[in-house]
């Protein structure tokens, strides 16, 4: 049988990110992907265009729907744009026993368009991201997370290790953010940590790289793998993804989710780091 998973998140009319890009990354890496709406937005590769929340009973509901009827090998969050959708997610994702829990931090899109309240923070912090496997913040979203300002790779170090503090088992602190020849993602769990690289691509094309990135990493977590294998296969996808971008619309593009059947991925590495932490 076929893992089955399981998209918490918003809509992207656009199709580049959100629900549409988890769905097409799950039916890419083979397992069969279920989605639980949080919000609908109008979007396109230009921006949001417009927010609307689903109710949090809805959101309850369809949980319930999902986790009365299916076998959740592994389950991701993206867009949950406020507190009270945070809770219910926390509620659905306990109740139902969704173990292998990936939190993509979702705050503000490309175009800056703000994807979650601020005032929600508090609440993925204390009762989303001790129920997470992984949590994959972007160096913005780490940021706001830690309370720290990263700039050195030092920094990027101490804010990992105080988002492990928060009770998940690994933090992936993603670098498409940064600058530098090569886009690396720093990978730190309580015992090990690690840099995972590949040649930064010069595109603007980049629409919904972070929702591609931990729905792979979802996928591969479903069918078993260890979360340092997945998270390999999960930058060799976006690798692909962006290497060969479709594009599409006239402002940032999606990548190309067929790419990674199609193509062959060149350049990813993983290197081991020490550090001071246990
Ligand atoms: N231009 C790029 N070239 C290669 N990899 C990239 C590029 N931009 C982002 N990535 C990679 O895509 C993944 C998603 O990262 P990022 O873009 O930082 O997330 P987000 O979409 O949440 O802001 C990471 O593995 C990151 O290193
Ligand atoms: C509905 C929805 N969810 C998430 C995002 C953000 O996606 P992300 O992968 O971080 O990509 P960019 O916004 O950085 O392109 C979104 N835009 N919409």
């Amino acid at each position: 049988m076929r893992p089955q998973v399981l998209t918490i998140a918003g809509s992207d009319s656009g199709g580049g990110a959100g629900i549409q890009a988890d769905l097409k990354t799950f039916q890419e890496l083979g397992v069969f992907g279920t989605s639980v709406l949080t919000a609908v937005t109008a979007q396109n590769t230009r921006g949001v265009h417009g927010v609307e929340a689903v109710s949090p009973e809805l959101v309850t509901q369809q949980l319930d729907a999902i986790g009365s009827d299916f076998t959740i090998a592994a389950c991701k969050t993206g867009m949950l744009f406020d507190a009270a959708r945070i809770e219910v997610v926390a509620d659905g994702v306990r109740r139902h026993t969704f173990n292998r829990l990936v939190v993509d931090p979702v705050m503000i899109a490309k175009g800056g368009a703000s994807l979650l309240q601020d005032s929600a923070v508090q609440a993925l912090k204390t009762s989303l991201l001790p129920l997470a496997t992984v949590v994959t913040p972007n160096v913005p979203e780490a940021e706001v997370l830690t309370g720290m300002t990263i700039r050195t790779f030092e920094d990027r170090i101490k804010a990992a290790e105080q988002m492990l503090a928060y009770g998940v088992r690994a933090v992936i602190l993603k670098g498409g953010h940064l600058d530098g020849a090569t886009a690396d993602d720093l990978v730190m769990t309580a015992s090990e940590t690690f840099l995972l690289s590949a040649p930064r691509i010069q595109t603007s094309d980049t629409h919904g790289t972070g929702c591609t990135f931990s729905a792979a990493l979802t996928a591969e977590l479903a069918k078993g793998h260890s979360i340092l294998e997945a998270t390999v296969t999960a930058k060799r996808f976006i690798q692909c993804a962006i290497t060969h971008g479709l594009d599409i619309g006239a402002g940032h593009g999606p990548t190309n989710h067929w790419a990674y059947a199609t193509h062959e991925e060149a350049g990813v590495t993983l290197e081991s780091i020490t550090t001071n932490h246990r």
